[in-house]
């Protein structure tokens, strides 16, 4: 069984870990290891039964040295304080990694939306998002998808603003629908991200991503897409799962196939053509060339780390390691992409998002996946060159220098004031 890890701990540790490579101010990276403010919220709704329910959210704008915060907006029953800090945090530093100008945010509801209409949702939605209102905006925090929320939930949010501020401002919020301002490929792009990185960390590795066996842990937006467009490479994605547990088949899955299967089901499990079915840890131990946590944190755990059997992890998750599994697999050699690297697509094609909102032009999609492409295969060209010129532990503390490296700059290039 995986711990559980405190993911703001382990953000404080992973800053510490970068920081000790690094020449920055101890005062400053104490500065990067804290949010600037959190909201904390109560939201009363009428349930369609005409009864009142009254549940927690929270937004967290972690740092805005580099631009407006930014990051997604989740609905899970374990949405908390210290998660929605964590997971501000790491946007903070994934935004750094890619190199565009935006700072951290992060937000959610303890809920779980299975327990939910649609009319309810849309009704908690907009609550969240009149207290959101005086927070966001298109150059102060502009939230995003995440967990359990997609272009519909994003759509009710612009749409609450813009009544409320009598303008349009389809920037204030990006994965929308595309007929509401989305920008194409952003659906698949944090999938994209992280089959880019894998194919870069193939190719530096000297080894072939086609023919590479693959497990994907998490079959949702980010795990199914990562999934497929692999699968396009030539990979073989021989395992996938979600929370009702994993398929396996040695041969290899058509992952766009599963991927329908599940929209059509509601689970990967039963796919006919498995030879096997997993529990999700035997998943993320299998003897595979990549394996792709993309569902929670703490997926993995030290002692999990110690049965792991891939060559390399991509992170499509936020946080799915745990420190301790961290140092379980430099140990074991393993390489691990990082999350605020290899998932990094999502706010990348955000931000083009935000950008072909502002000059109210479109790009083809075409366009949206060569910028994306540039940019994750720049960042993984810096974080590399900065792993072996300094001999860095690993790939994590690699993309952590680099990007707090830039934070830090931005702070100090703002002068002292007040
Ligand atoms: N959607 C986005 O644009 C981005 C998402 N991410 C991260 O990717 C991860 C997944 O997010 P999405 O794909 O958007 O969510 P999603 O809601 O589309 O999919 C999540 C999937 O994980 C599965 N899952 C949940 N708990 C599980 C468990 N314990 N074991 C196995 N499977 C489990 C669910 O069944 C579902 O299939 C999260 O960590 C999220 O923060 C990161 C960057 C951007
Ligand atoms: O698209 C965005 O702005 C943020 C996506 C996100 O929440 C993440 O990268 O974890």
């Amino acid at each position: 069984m995986s711990d559980q890890a405190n993911p703001f701990e382990s953000l404080q540790e992973q800053i510490d870990d970068a920081a000790a490579h690094l020449d920055v101010d101890a005062g400053l990276i104490e500065r990067l290891k804290n949010p600037e403010r959190v909201l904390e919220t109560n939201l009363t709704v009428e349930r369609d039964d005409g009864t009142l329910e009254t549940v927690r959210a929270y937004r967290s704008q972690f740092n805005g040295d580099r631009g407006p915060y930014k990051g997604g907006i989740r609905y899970h029953p374990d949405v908390n304080m210290d998660e929605v800090k964590a997971l501000s945090g790491w946007m903070v530093y994934k935004c750094a990694v890619v190199d565009i100008p935006y700072g951290g945010g992060k937000g959610g509801i303890a809920i779980d939306p299975t327990d939910y209409s649609e009319t309810e949702l849309e009704r908690l939605t907009r609550a969240f998002a009149m207290e959101l209102r005086p927070l966001i905006g298109e150059d102060i925090d502009i939230p995003a998808p995440d967990v359990n929320t997609g272009q519909r939930e994003m759509n009710w949010i612009k749409d609450t603003y813009e009544k409320l501020e009598n303008t349009t401002a389809p920037g204030v919020i990006t994965g929308k629908a595309l007929d509401s301002g989305g920008s194409e490929g952003r659906v698949e792009a944090t999938g994209r991200s992280t089959m880019l990185a894998a194919r870069e960390m193939f190719d530096y590795l000297d080894r072939d991503i086609e023919g590479a066996t693959v497990a994907v842990q998490g079959y949702g937006n980010a795990g199914s897409v990562a999934a497929y467009l692999l699968d396009d490479l030539g990979a073989k994605i021989v395992a996938m799962s979600d929370t009702s547990g994993g398929t396996y088949s040695p041969d290899g899955f058509d992952a766009r196939e599963v991927k329908e299967f599940k929209s059509e089901t509601g689970s990967v499990v039963g796919y006919p053509e498995a030879t096997e079915e997993l529990t999700n840890e035997e998943l993320l131990a299998l003897d595979v060339d990549l394996l792709v946590p993309a569902a929670l944190e703490n997926a993995v755990d030290a002692d999990l780390a110690r049965e792991l059997r891939a060559d390399v992890v991509a992170e499509a998750a936020n946080g799915p390691l745990t420190p301790g599994a961290d140092e379980v697999l430099e140990e074991t050699d393993v390489y691990v992409l990082p999350d605020i690297f290899a998932n990094a697509g999502g706010v990348t094609v955000s931000y083009f998002e935000w950008v072909q909102n502002r000059q109210r032009f479109y790009w083809t999609e075409q366009r949206v996946n060569e910028e994306l492409e540039r940019l994750i295969c720049d960042a993984f060209d810096d974080l590399i060159e900065t792993y072996e010129e300094l001999d860095l532990p690993n790939l994590r503390t690699a993309a952590y220098v680099v990007a707090i490296q830039r934070v830090a700059n931005s702070y100090e290039e703002a002068g002292n004031w007040p």
